[in-house]
């Protein structure tokens, strides 16, 4: 398989190649954006021993110049002193204005290295290279970059899109099984947003071997619609908002959680309760929550958690971005496919939230 989606953009248009054994392709892929330059590949500890070698052959071969960079893995890496490190390594190995960053590995790699590209020297060139089921269909495109606070994820980061993405499906072949499945969470996402036949397409999906199965068709439907999203709305003016469904409880969750869910386990928690929430509501159409839950149980990712009960919501969803002037805008379904803004004032969501979720488990 080999598809190019263009993301267009407002600060910049670029490709986003799924290619089956793409890394194999890489030097040539690079060097349709980039000349020869110095390259930090900025990798984690799983991806690094697995693709790094590789991926400096194919640099070396095109003649550029590589230094590879690790953090350890997992969220903590989101972290101002990775992000100081990094940028000490550009800058004592004379990275210049010319030079470039490739990010090789997940979400947490991808948010990292992209955040230090943006800044580093007021900017220098970026390509992702995600190697995660959620980095392939999600954190890779789009251009958000982040790292988190203890007052709670994402609170520093930029929007700053890279120069081409490119997307291996053959390498979420070493993905551990939790993590090829907690991407999942975010496909489910998506594809309620979206509807459809990309919805009908999750309904058929019920083990994680199945998830494998149709990476290709899931990885190209959600990029698809998560590059229109993006042409419409870079820096989420407003449609972009759509993007974070399930991710205003998601978000309290993960930070409740302390590293103990993935990300994608906590969008799927934020997805399930949201819309029970919302349905319970009469805003939306019964059944909608059942077609959620159904989707995320047939492949192991969780509804409910035992933080979520005592969850401080006033403390996480006080940081929430789409909060303004004192009104949280929240996201949910009307139907699959019809998603809705939800604009109320933060302190009675936050009491809301508080009454309905507190002691139960369900
Ligand atoms: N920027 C965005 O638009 C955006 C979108 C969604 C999520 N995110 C962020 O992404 C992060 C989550 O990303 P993630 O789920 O990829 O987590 P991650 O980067 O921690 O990767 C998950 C695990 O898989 C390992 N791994 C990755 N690729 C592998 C491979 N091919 N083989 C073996 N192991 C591999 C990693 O080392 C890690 O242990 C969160 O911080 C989230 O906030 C950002
Ligand atoms: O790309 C976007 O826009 C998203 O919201 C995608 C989300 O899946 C992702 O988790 C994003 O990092 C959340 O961003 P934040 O602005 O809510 O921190
Ligand atoms: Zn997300």
């Amino acid at each position: 398989m080999e598809k190019t989606i263009i993301v267009n953009a407002k600060s910049k248009t670029y490709n986003i190649e799924i290619i089956d054994h793409g890394l194999k392709k890489l030097r040539e892929k690079v060097q349709t954006v980039w000349s020869p330059r110095k390259v930090a590949v900025i990798t984690d500890e799983n991806v690094g021993p697995l693709y790094a070698n590789q991926v400096q052959r194919q640099l070396n071969a095109g003649g550029f110049v590589v230094e590879v960079l690790t953090v350890p893995a997992g969220e903590s890496s989101k972290s101002w002193m990775n992000l100081e490190k990094i940028i000490q390594q550009l800058a004592e190995k004379h990275f210049g204005r010319q030079d470039g960053i490739l990010a090789l590995g997940g979400g947490v790699v991808g948010d990292l290295a992209g955040l230090a590209a943006s800044i580093y020297l007021r900017g220098i060139a970026l390509i992702q290279l995600p190697t995660s089921l959620l980095a392939q269909v999600d954190s890779s495109v789009g251009g958000k970059t982040a790292i988190d606070l203890a007052a709670g994820k994402n609170l520093v980061g930029t929007f700053y899109q890279p120069d081409l993405v490119l997307i291996d499906p053959t390498v979420l072949l070493t993905l551990k099984s939790r993590c090829l499945v907690e991407g999942y969470g975010e496909i489910v996402k998506c594809a309620a947003l979206v509807g459809g036949d990309f919805w009908q397409l999750t309904g058929q999906i019920k083990s994680p071997q199945a998830i494998m199965r149709n990476a290709n068709a899931l990885i190209e439907a959600s990029v698809r619609f998560k590059a229109q999203i993006v042409a419409a709305d870079e820096t989420e003016t407003r449609r972009r908002q759509l993007l974070n469904l399930g991710h205003t409880l998601g978000h309290a969750v993960e930070q409740a959680a302390g590293g103990r869910l993935f990300h994608g386990e906590a969008v799927a928690i934020g997805l399930y309760q949201l819309s029970r929430l919302f349905e319970q509501k009469k805003l939306t159409a019964v059944g909608v929550t059942e077609q959620i839950s159904t989707r995320l149980q047939a492949v192991g990712l969780p509804l409910s958690d035992d933080e979520l009960g005592t969850t401080d919501f006033y403390r996480a969803l006080k940081h929430d971005k789409k909060i303004k002037q004192q009104q949280l805008t929240m996201i949910y379904l009307k139907k699959i496919g019809q998603p809705e803004f939800y604009c109320y004032p933060i302190k009675q969501v936050i009491g809301w939230l508080q009454q309905e979720l507190s002691q139960k488990k369900s």
